[in-house]
């Protein structure tokens, strides 16, 4: 026993203190999936990717590109296996990015099989609390931060439930968001539109209003009018005003009520979670399938019918509920993340089941009807640069007689050749609007007409019922029989 327990005791402890001495750094590894969701990227990983990238990519010398937006820009971040040095309150950190590479290709690949990469971080042992309990802090906030100012505002629609499972699990595909649509650009009533506009921008403000109240922060909106009246483009020009992501939930592709829910929980916060034609998405009332079936058994226009079919069909496929859908907008769950919108759109707001529309759940109804004066003042001011012109009384007056969607008027307005002036298209619009004044006085004629032979017919049944009765009563007296 050369060496006694104690002395080797002391040789470790020494060596310890010598290796501390030599080596009195601290090292902090942060990898881009976490042991436990390897499914899911790290938060913080991310967040120090874009801290990193903003902060010292003018240190480091070789470097990633990543081009966004039609080229339009350019995101540069740290190279693999480089390393940068930052500086806070006077304190040195060293960031090197690397990764581990598997030893083996596996057969299938597997998240735990792919190159993992991570950051590390390295500082002097000294500085180890100001670097865990501020420093750290510190990168994650601004990490977060230039998220949210370089975001791109993305719109997801729902995968089929069957694609959920597997490596690739994604409840939501998306691209990436940019639609043209403003508030300045659509056109409806000025004082409508201004009130949407308080409305929504209230919303966005009143984190701390609706916590005092005790609700969750989201708010229903329900559009409702005819076909080309501008519903789609307001649900644009309110994701643009209020920068947050869309997702347009298909309704006929989700299996069940379990699947909306797990949906539901899958959506960020800041987004606006539309539905669109709700009312045919789904059989929400019973009268409306008998009406159905009844104008189906009518309609013998076959490539309708397999239209149909195939809608009944896909209808089939869904088994969402009324109930569910409830549960989906303010149930438990519901209340999980924040700042959301929920909007509907639908063509007929009377269908509606009236639990699905009550305040509360959809708190705001907006109707986009016809256009009005205000709605063309606004579409002549995009389209044609006009404020004002000698026209605009004649049309003011011809959209109180007719009925015409915004669409339409958009679509006159619009120059097809670069001889066409503004006069041209606003002449192009009062032929459109004394055409349709025709085309409904011609129609009024024929619905008229139809009513009239209607209760011609029905007149005629009724006698013919008579008749019947009286024959009927007459037997049975034996007024009538066989002669004797
Ligand atoms: N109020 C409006 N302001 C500006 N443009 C409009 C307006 N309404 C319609 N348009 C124009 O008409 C087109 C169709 O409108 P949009 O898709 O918003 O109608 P919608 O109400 O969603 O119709 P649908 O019920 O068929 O879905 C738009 O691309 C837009 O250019
Ligand atoms: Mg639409």
């Amino acid at each position: 026993h050369l060496f006694p327990d104690q002395l080797r005791r002391d040789v470790r402890k020494y060596i310890n203190k010598v290796v501390s001495y030599v080596y009195p750094y601290v090292e902090i590894t942060f990898h881009e999936y976490q042991v436990d969701t390897w499914f899911e990227r790290s938060e913080a990983f991310a967040s120090i990717e874009r801290y990193l990238s903003a902060s010292s990519s003018k240190r480091a010398k070789r470097l990633k590109a990543n081009v966004v937006k039609d080229c339009e820009s350019v995101v540069l971040s740290m190279d693999e296996y480089e390393e940068v040095t930052d500086e806070f309150n006077g304190i040195q950190i060293w960031w090197t990015s690397s990764k581990k590479i598997p030893r083996q290709q596996a057969l299938f690949s597997y998240r735990g099989d792919e190159e993992k990469r991570f950051y590390r971080l390295t500082c002097r042992r000294e500085h180890r609390d100001i670097i865990t309990n501020v420093y750290l802090k510190h990168v994650l906030d601004e990490g977060k931060a230039i998220a949210v100012r370089t975001r791109q505002r993305k719109l997801y629609t729902n995968n089929k439930s069957e694609k959920w499972y597997g490596y690739k699990r994604t409840m939501w595909s998306h691209i990436i968001f940019e639609h043209p649509s403003t508030f300045d650009t659509l056109a409806m009533e000025p004082k409508k539109k201004k009130e949407i506009l308080n409305d929504l921008m209230m919303f966005s403000k009143s984190k701390d209003y609706y916590k005092k109240v005790g609700k969750s922060w989201k708010r229903g909106y329900l559009l409702y009018g005819p076909p080309g009246t501008g519903k789609s483009s307001m649900i644009a020009a309110m994701a643009n005003l209020l920068e947050y992501d869309i997702y347009d939930l298909e309704l006929a592709s989700v299996k069940d009520n379990t699947d909306l829910r797990k949906l539901l929980i899958e959506t960020s916060s800041k987004s606006i979670i539309v539905i669109e034609d709700i009312d045919c998405s789904l059989d929400l009332t019973g009268q409306r399938k008998e009406k159905k079936k009844e104008e189906s058994k009518e309609d013998k226009d076959p490539v309708k019918k397999k239209a149909e079919e195939e809608e009944d069909k896909k209808k089939k496929g869904s088994e969402v509920t009324l109930s569910g859908l409830l549960n989906f907008i303010d149930g438990l769950w519901s209340a999980c993340g924040s700042e959301r919108l929920i909007v509907f759109t639908t063509n007929f707001v009377e269908k509606l089941d009236p639990a699905l529309i009550r305040r509360g759940r959809m708190d705001k109804h907006i109707e986009m009807s016809y256009c009005c004066y205000g709605t063309f003042k606004v579409l002549a001011k995009n389209y044609l640069d006009l404020e004002s012109h000698e026209l605009f009384k004649t049309i003011s007056q011809m959209l109180l007689e007719t009925k015409i969607t915004p669409a339409d008027v958009a679509e006159n307005l619009m120059p097809k050749s670069d001889e066409e002036n503004a006069e041209i298209c606003l002449n192009k619009l009062i032929k459109s609007l004394e055409d349709a004044k025709e085309e409904a006085r011609l129609k009024a004629i024929e619905d008229a007409k139809i009513k009239a032979e209607e209760e011609a017919g029905q007149k005629k049944e009724e006698n013919g019922e008579k008749d019947q009765e009286n024959i009927g009563a007459k037997l049975a007296d034996g007024h009538v029989g066989v002669a004797a």
